[in-house]
C-alpha cells in the first residue's frame, strides 16, 4: 500500500513495493534533475535492446533513448530517439518512471520508461548503439534467442524489467557510486 517514496519519485496515486535494498542507510543529495527518456519494443515473446557503443553507459545493454529537448515532451524525445538510435518509428506508450542519482554526475537523471508491441520501418545499427533481439522467456530451451542480458545491464534492470514485461505500471529509484555500483534502490508497483 502507500507509504513514503524516495526523494524524486513521484506517485500520485498508491503503489506496492517490491524491491528495495542497499548497503546505505541515506539516499544521495541532488540539486538539478535533467529529463530522460528510455524504450523498448516487446512482441511475440522478444524484446529489441541495443548495445551502448560510446558515451554514458557504454557497453552496456538498454533500451532507446536520451535527454528531452527543450521544446520536446518526454513521449516526442521518445519516439526521435528510438528513430535516431535503431532507425524505427513506434507508437510508444509510457509504462514506467525511475529517478537515478549518480555520485559523480551534477543532475539526477529522471527517465520516463515507454514501450511498444509494433513499429515501422527497418531496424539499423546507428553510431550509437547495436540494436538485438532477446527472449523475453527467460531460460525457455526452444527459443532461438539468448536471454535477456541482465548481467550486461544497469545493475537496477532486472527490478523493473519484468515489471515491464508483465505491463504492470512501476516507478522506482536507484543511487550509483562512482565506480558505478548500485549502492541504493527501492522499485514499486502502481
Ligand atoms: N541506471 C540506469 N538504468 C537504466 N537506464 C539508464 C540508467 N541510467 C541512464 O542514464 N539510463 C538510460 C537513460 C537514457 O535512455 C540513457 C542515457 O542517455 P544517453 O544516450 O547517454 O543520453 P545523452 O548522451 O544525453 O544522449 P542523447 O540525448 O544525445 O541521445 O540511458
Amino acid at each position: 500500500m502507500s507509504a513514503s517514496v524516495p526523494p524524486g519519485v513521484v506517485c500520485e496515486g498508491s503503489h506496492t513495493e517490491k524491491h528495495s535494498g542497499g548497503a546505505v542507510d541515506g539516499w544521495l543529495a541532488f540539486e538539478k534533475v535533467k529529463l530522460y527518456t528510455n524504450a523498448f519494443i516487446v512482441e511475440e515473446g522478444r524484446i529489441l535492446l541495443g548495445y551502448k557503443k560510446r558515451g554514458f553507459g557504454k557497453d552496456l545493454y538498454n533500451g532507446f533513448g536520451g535527454k528531452v529537448e527543450p521544446q520536446e515532451t518526454p513521449l516526442e524525445a521518445a519516439v526521435r530517439e528510438m528513430q535516431e538510435e535503431a532507425g524505427i518509428t513506434a507508437p510508444l506508450k509510457k509504462c514506467g518512471t525511475l529517478f537515478f542519482v549518480c555520485e559523480d554526475i551534477d543532475h539526477a537523471f529522471h527517465i520516463d520508461i515507454f514501450v511498444a508491441d509494433e513499429y515501422t520501418g527497418a531496424i539499423i545499427e546507428t553510431d550509437e548503439m547495436r540494436p538485438g533481439w532477446f527472449s523475453t522467456s527467460q531460460g525457455a530451451p526452444s527459443s532461438e534467442l539468448p536471454p535477456i542480458p541482465y548481467s550486461r545491464m544497469w545493475a537496477d534492470d532486472v527490478f523493473w524489467m519484468p515489471m515491464l514485461l508483465a505491463g504492470k505500471p512501476f516507478i522506482g529509484r536507484a543511487d550509483f557510486v562512482q565506480d558505478g555500483t548500485m549502492q541504493k534502490w527501492w522499485f514499486a508497483e502502481v
